[in-house]
């Protein structure tokens, strides 16, 4: 029998377009199915820099130029972007649609029949329409786990009804358990201080409402450790609704998707190597988000306090749009940067680190994130990999870093939404 075609989009985000490919390696591995995963032209240049020249992905560009759409030259990515800019990155992908009816049409013409299965980015539901022009099944597949992303669905889906009084100190959560409330500080930032008719708003709300035009749902997740946010899922959307994971980075997974590191594997390994087991605490706030100037200020101080040894992935502070520098001594103590280096006990990394490799350390111990999924998963994988999962002592901190507080408190073992 020929092989299947599956065809994938995921958003050209770190966040999304890494997770899209360690799923497109699983597909191609287990299933021995083609998978064409279609990205804009930088993306996928720097993909196919990283994967091997024989890899069984295919890839495919789809025309794009952010300076038509009134964002700065070359953004094809949320990590080149400030995120106030972000809301019109995604708009703009609205307009790929007939660039991408045009790349299915041509792969039908090529194999002389429709792909298996299109798996889109869950800011990309208006390629059901698409899917469904060509009698193909269409999926979504959400990078995130269960029950956080279920919370996010409940919480824009029912806004502005669910209006939030600044008096009470928690809410319950639509269509969950009796027994599920969320913390106004809980609340993602930008659902908070949504107006009704915002951008945001209507973007978000339009995605949600357009899930129901796909098929099914695939979530990066387990079944038995997420019954509440897959059983939220199965009765809104009434349809099925896919636990696939978890789904984690490929080997070298740090530059999978393209991304330069702020340092080499081997000196951070060199740091690591110099420390006692279960000693080091790393710090990084996934691909997008950054905490304030105020907040770097604070962790620095506390951290020079605490005497820990730690590693911390430095991005500019929110307000700060220089995304291109990473210029750590400006939001920093003065003297800082030296004080941490000479006594030995911090490694700054400007950007971006080797997450999955330092993770995997016997010199980590403990991990300050704002709780991306991706981030969760390697930790608990990791972790568990090297036999430290039972240690008692926390994983995780659940930070509100002014945008996404959806996530697990790992280190009591219970959830905090
Ligand atoms: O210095 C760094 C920083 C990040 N990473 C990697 O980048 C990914 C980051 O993903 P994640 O932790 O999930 O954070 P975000 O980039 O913020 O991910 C977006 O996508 C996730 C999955 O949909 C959501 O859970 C998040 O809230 C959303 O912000 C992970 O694989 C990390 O290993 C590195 O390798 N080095």
């Amino acid at each position: 029998m020929a092989t299947e075609n599956i065809v994938m989009f995921p958003f050209m985000a770190q966040g999304h377009i890494r997770p899209f490919l360690a799923l497109a390696h699983q597909i191609a591995a287990r299933y021995g199915h083609a998978v064409t995963l279609i990205n804009t032209p930088l993306n996928i240049n720097k993909l196919r820099s990283f994967l091997p020249p024989n890899s069984s992905i295919r890839l495919l560009e789809i025309p794009f130029c952010s300076s038509d759409h009134g964002l700065p030259p070359n953004s094809e990515n949320t990590d080149a972007l400030p995120y106030p800019l972000m809301l019109r990155l995604l708009q703009t992908t609205h307009s790929f649609k007939p660039s991408f009816r045009g790349l299915i049409s041509d792969i039908v013409h090529e194999q002389g029949r429709p792909p298996l299965c299109i798996i889109a980015d869950m800011f990309f539901p208006w390629t059901a329409e698409v899917a469904n022009e060509f009698g193909v099944f269409h999926a979504i597949f959400n990078a995130g786990g269960g029950y956080g992303m279920a919370v996010f669905h409940s919480l824009w889906s029912n806004f502005p009804r669910m209006r939030l009084s600044s008096t009470a100190p928690d809410y319950p959560i639509p269509g969950f358990p009796k027994s599920s409330r969320v913390q106004v500080n809980q609340i993602p930032y930008d659902l908070r201080t949504a107006e009704c008719f915002d951008s945001w708003t209507l973007f978000i709300k339009k995605v949600l409402r357009e899930w129901l035009d796909s098929d099914g749902l695939l979530l990066n997740t387990v079944e038995e450790f997420d019954p509440i946010g897959l059983t939220y899922f199965r009765q809104q959307l009434n349809r099925p609704v896919w636990p696939v994971g978890p789904i984690l980075p490929i080997e070298s997974g740090a530059r999978a998707a393209g991304q330069g590191t702020g340092i080499e594997w081997s000196l951070c390994k060199k740091w690591l190597d110099s420390k006692p087991p279960n000693s080091v605490l790393y710090i990084a706030f996934g691909s997008q988000a950054t905490i304030s100037a105020s907040q770097m200020m604070q962790l620095a101080m506390a951290l020079e306090a605490s005497g820990k040894d730690f590693i911390w992935v430095i991005k500019p502070p929110s307000e700060d749009d220089e995304v291109s520098k990473s210029n750590v001594g400006k939001w920093l103590p003065t003297g800082f940067e030296l004080r941490v280096q000479s006594l030995n006990q911090g490694l700054l990394v400007p950007n971006w680190a080797p997450q999955v490799q330092i993770l995997s350390h016997k010199s980590a111990s403990a991990f300050l994130s704002h709780c991306g999924w991706n981030s969760v998963l390697e930790a608990l994988s990791r972790r568990s990999v090297n036999g430290m999962a039972d240690d008692g002592r926390a994983t995780f901190q659940c930070k509100d870093v002014g945008r996404r507080v959806w996530g697990l408190h790992l280190g009591g073992g219970r959830e905090c939404l």
